[in-house]
């Protein structure tokens, strides 16, 4: 007979597992562990979680709105400082996925050991005068050792790369995981809904509507020119004068840059950025559930242009992005914006695999 954990005699005991799960032992017996790791590995329905980089400007934020997810069951929160703290103040919510931290790359493999999703939002952001790719130095080493992590411990986990510059870091994750062997370009999305968030926004406030009621596709990829809305194709549909859609352009391919100012040294977007990540996961985890006709646009392998990467939109499914959508009609302003995109886009990503070759 399975003995039961919420008797007395078992109940401080999972507890105890919850607060400190690397605990190796339990003082009350066996089948008592038996049952509380069966229900902390997500007993409970839904999906187990990792956020790297979670103490983060991002990961606080993004850890916050995963905890308060109800497709999550289990949430790893993993970072090289402060987690102790961030993941006893979220785990005091009370909502339903168990919680727990991990310090330190000697902790690395525990946290991501099982993982179905994971969500990378690690590594330096900009300051005022930087471009994305000045971070390249910084965070290529920290995605690759993170994707060497995954590759080891959770292959068939999706992942969402947040770390700057998107453009080259999912090129050196790709990397990573084809050297490994673990590589299905399905499962590795690059995160772009920052952008889409940014032109739904920008759009509503032209046009005088509700932003949740409005979505413009954003393809290309992650930085300046690079990121290219396609206002000739947003819902609902609208026209706009050359003035209005330069306008637009300019102010969503410099949205980032647009808040790194405001911060004054301080970073970048870190409030929106978690809000638009966690409504990407969302996606993910509805999709992985089985829910279809989930599309949202993403910078993933693709065969849409001649690159190897691109973002567009994607239908998502159980395996990650499992189709990648085509651009559309693009009109001339756009048809231009895209070549100029590819031009830096190809520089971008011919810098990430060559970062691996190394
Ligand atoms: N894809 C997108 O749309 C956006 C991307 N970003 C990028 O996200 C990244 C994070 O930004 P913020 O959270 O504002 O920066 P942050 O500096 O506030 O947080 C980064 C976190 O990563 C951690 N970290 C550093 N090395 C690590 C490692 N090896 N393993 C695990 N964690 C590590 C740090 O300890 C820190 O807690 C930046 O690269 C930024 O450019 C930011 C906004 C939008
Ligand atoms: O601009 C930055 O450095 C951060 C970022 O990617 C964004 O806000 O879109």
């Amino acid at each position: 007979m399975q003995p039961d954990a919420n008797a007395p005699s078992h109940r401080l005991a999972r507890v105890a597992a919850h607060l400190n799960p690397q605990r190796p032992q339990m003082e009350e017996g066996a089948s008592a562990l038996r049952l509380v790791v069966c229900r902390a590995k997500g007993g409970a329905p839904g999906f187990k979680v990792a956020i790297l980089g979670a103490a983060g400007g991002i990961g606080q934020p993004l850890s916050l709105l995963m905890k308060m997810n109800p497709l999550v069951s289990v949430l790893h929160l993993y970072d090289v400082v402060n987690t102790p703290g961030v993941t006893a103040d979220v785990s005091h919510m009370d909502t339903s996925a168990v919680v727990r931290g991990f310090l330190g790359a000697q902790q690395l493999d525990a946290a991501l050991t099982g993982m179905d999703l994971v969500i990378i939002p690690a590594g330096l952001p900009r300051k005022p005068g930087m471009t994305r790719d000045d971070l390249f130095n910084k965070n290529a080493g920290i995605v690759r050792t993170l994707c060497e992590g995954v590759a080891r411990c959770c292959p068939n986990a999706i992942v969402n790369l947040i770390s700057n510059p998107v453009n080259s870091t999912v090129p050196i994750a790709a990397e990573v995981f084809k050297k490994a062997g673990t590589y299905d370009p399905k499962r590795l999305l690059g995160v772009t809904t920052l952008d889409v968030a940014r032109a739904n926004t920008f759009v509503a406030e032209v046009l005088g509507v509700d932003p949740r009621d409005v979505s413009v596709p954003v393809v290309g990829g992650h930085a300046g020119i690079t990121i290219l809305p396609l206002l000739s194709q947003v819902t609902p549909p609208s026209s706009f004068t050359q003035d209005e859609t330069r306008y637009l352009t300019d102010r969503i391919q410099n949205g980032g840059t647009e808040v790194v100012e405001a911060k004054a040294g301080s970073g970048s977007a870190t409030l929106s950025m978690a809000f638009a990540a966690s409504k990407f996961a969302d996606a993910c985890l509805q999709a992985m559930r089985g829910e279809a006709g989930i599309v949202e646009c993403s910078y993933v392998a693709s065969e849409v242009t001649e690159l190897p990467f691109f973002a567009t939109k994607v239908r998502l499914g159980r395996g990650g992005a499992e189709e990648i959508l085509p651009l559309g009609p693009l009109n001339d302003f756009e048809r231009a914006g895209l070549e100029a995109a590819k031009k830096e886009l190809g520089e971008s990503i011919q810098k990430g695999i060559a970062f691996m070759s190394k």
